[in-house]
């Protein structure tokens, strides 16, 4: 590939799908709340559906289909035209072969040579037509259909990224992954291969049962006898497959997400010595994948055979019938010959046809499933008119603020009226569970409060444009999540146009400038590659120069609770002191060396501030705070 076309496939933006994407996840017509345990990704391990809520996922995912197509469509038709034309051709070759011998043969023994040429010409113009058109169209389909599963990869991977931090809690991440793999494999076997043969497959069938009518409709009367039992066979199949596909759907999930959590926690599984139970869990659930899909093959099984069967037995009837008919003098020999060539050739498609429907069983399970990750949408969104904020003093305010989780779950904070006026740093702290984590969330508006508001220089957060509050607000969490790619790029991500001087001037200012020079590759050292792998304390000292280049108002820290050792704390500590600046700070603090560079202390317990002061003011109130402070101060031996 050259260099130039993959510039411009890079460039590529895979065209979003307004209809189904912003579809709400409830609509106020009454038939949503009929479907409500449908809609979305509720009810997605809902193996059995009665009629209406089949008829109800199955829209959906056909309006999906519907809209990928769109921009592919023209391909599509002449596609369709190509397979009409060239399975017309290879059905015509028995009428061909039965016109050479009772037309062509007589001629030839007469001398007349064109007896032979014409039958030979039409053969291979027939068979030369056939070939290139069906190059054209395979090449045609795989173009639609990659384009199809490009646009629905990017729609999937942006929805994913879009939908607010409840779903994900919710959903995992093993799920999401199996939608974007599994799943859209299902569908690329049915749309790459599948629909190519099914189309080609009705054609031909189609054709070679017009040319088997128009030598003797009595061997077509045959064939329209043989339609009974497959109709039936298909119907059966219909039933029972689509319960079967949709059954290894949720195994397939549910073995992905298993193995997700348990390579993302892989620490946490090693720690506690889980490796065999995990892996005992792990194969149960393979096995159950194993099972489901030895079932719906089995299914297929049955189909193929039968099918092969019903195809064979009517080759014969035809066989022994015009053979009687021959001796009869009711049939040329010639036309005997070309119908059983045609009914033997009339069935051999039903074996692509019956393994189109298999994979179309498979993708059609596969597609109600991303199509209902797609008709979710995020519940925390933009305002229609936003109010912008170009600069921000980082004055913040909760009034009257009140928060639940989820609808029916309990109130985690209740009416929580609290200032930090701009340049303050706030440390929280609080007994686990307290709810110190939820008020960093829904500042860096991850949520929205279920009641009363959260302001930003009193703009309600709701109101203030998305990209204002990125710019005002940042987020360096305990995890000091770090992507693949170099220490550069990871500094950068706080403001990407940064120049390289403002990188290293962040870095120099937290003081990681030195430690990162001291890497085999300074810089453009790797963070996942043996030799860029960082301590807790160096990943957490290139989060705060990110936050330091990102250059925000207000700054959210969730501390590490797990303890560095007394250098590193010294120097994160350090680098902490100098990103906080003139900022506005809350910092949920685990430790004494946070809390003493703090302005106010909050301490917050079932939801609400109990103590609220100067960190030396509260330590000698007795309250938590200063029993807290004494726990500290004697753990650290002073
Ligand atoms: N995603 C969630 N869904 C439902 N409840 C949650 C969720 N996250 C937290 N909670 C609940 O909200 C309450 C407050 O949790 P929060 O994480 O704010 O506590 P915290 O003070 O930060 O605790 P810790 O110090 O252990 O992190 C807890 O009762 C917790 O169980």
């Amino acid at each position: 590939m050259s260099e130039s076309s993959r510039q411009t496939r890079k460039s590529e933006e895979p065209r979003s799908l307004p209809g189904l994407s912003e579809a709400p996840a409830q609509s106020g017509d009454p038939e949503s709340d009929r479907f409500a345990h449908l809609r979305g990704t509720a009810g997605e391990e809902q193996i059995q559906l009665d009629k209406q809520e089949r008829g109800f996922i199955r829209h959906r995912s056909w309006r999906l289909l519907v809209q990928l197509s769109v921009g592919v469509r023209r391909k599509l038709l002449i596609t369709a035209l190509f397979v009409v034309i060239a399975q017309a051709a290879q059905a015509s070759i028995p009428l061909i072969v039965a016109w050479a011998i009772d037309w062509g043969l007589p001629r030839m023994t007469e001398g007349d040579s064109s007896g032979m040429w014409l039958p030979g010409l039409s053969y291979i113009a027939c068979a030369v037509t056939a070939g290139v058109l069906i190059f054209h169209y395979t090449r045609m389909t795989a173009e639609a259909s990659q384009q199809m599963l490009f646009t629905l990869r990017g729609e999937v991977f942006r929805k994913t990224q879009a939908l607010s931090l409840d779903f994900h809690e919710d959903y995992t991440s093993g799920k999401v992954i199996s939608r974007q793999t599994s799943d859209l494999e299902s569908l690329r076997e049915l749309l790459d291969g599948g629909v190519n043969s099914l189309v080609q497959g009705v054609m031909f069938m189609f054709f070679t049962a017009v040319t088997i009518w128009i030598m003797d409709f009595r061997s077509g009367l045959v064939l329209v006898a043989a339609l009974i039992p497959i109709t039936v066979l298909a119907r059966w199949y219909q039933r029972n497959s689509e319960v079967a596909y949709r059954r290894t759907r949720v195994s397939s999930a549910r073995m992905i997400v298993h193995f997700v959590e348990s390579m993302t926690g892989i620490r946490a599984v090693q720690a506690f010595r889980r490796e065999d139970s995990r892996s005992r869990q792990y194969r149960r659930l393979a096995a159950d994948y194993r099972d489901d899909m030895v079932r719906s093959i089995s299914l297929f099984g049955v189909l193929q055979p039968s099918l092969m069967l019903i195809g064979n037995v009517t080759v014969t009837v035809v066989l022994l019938w015009g053979g009687y008919r021959v001796l009869e003098g009711d049939l040329g020999i010639g036309v005997l010959v070309a119908l059983v060539l045609a009914s033997k050739r009339v069935f051999q498609p039903l074996d692509m046809i019956a393994m189109f429907y298999n994979s179309l069983q498979s993708a059609t399970a596969a597609l109600e499933k991303v199509s209902g990750l797609l008709e979710e949408s995020p519940t925390v969104t933009e305002a229609q008119h936003p109010r912008r904020l170009p600069s921000a003093r980082g004055d913040l305010e909760f009034a009257q603020a009140t928060f639940r989780y989820s609808e029916d779950g309990p109130e985690v904070l209740h009416a929580l009226d609290l200032r930090i006026p701009a340049g303050q740093t706030v440390a929280v702290v609080g007994r686990t569970g307290a709810g110190k984590s939820t008020l960093a969330k829904l500042l860096a508006r991850f949520y929205d409060v279920s009641d009363g508001s959260v302001s930003l220089d009193g703009v309600d957060l709701r109101d203030l444009s998305v990209a204002d509050h990125h710019r005002h607000v940042a987020m360096v969490t305990q995890e000091a999540f770090l992507f693949s790619g170099t220490i550069r790029g990871n500094i950068a991500l706080g403001r990407p146009e940064a120049t390289e001087s403002e990188i290293i001037a962040a870095a120099r200012a937290v003081g990681c400038h030195e430690l990162i020079m001291d890497l085999p590759e300074g810089y453009d050292t790797d963070v996942n590659k043996r030799g860029g792998r960082l301590s807790a304390g160096q990943r957490q000292l290139i989060s705060f120069a990110r936050a330091f280049l990102a250059d925000p108002a207000v700054l959210i820290l969730d501390e590490a609770t797990s303890s560095l050792d007394l250098p590193s704390e010294a120097l994160v500590q350090q680098g902490l002191e100098r990103l906080l600046g003139n900022r506005t700070a809350l910092i949920i603090a685990h430790r004494l060396s946070t809390v003493a560079i703090a302005d106010r202390v909050l301490v917050i317990d079932d939801g609400r501030v109990v103590e609220d002061g100067a960190p030396a003011d509260l330590a000698a109130q007795g309250g938590y705070y200063a029993k807290l402070d004494a726990a500290w101060r004697s753990s650290m031996g002073s």
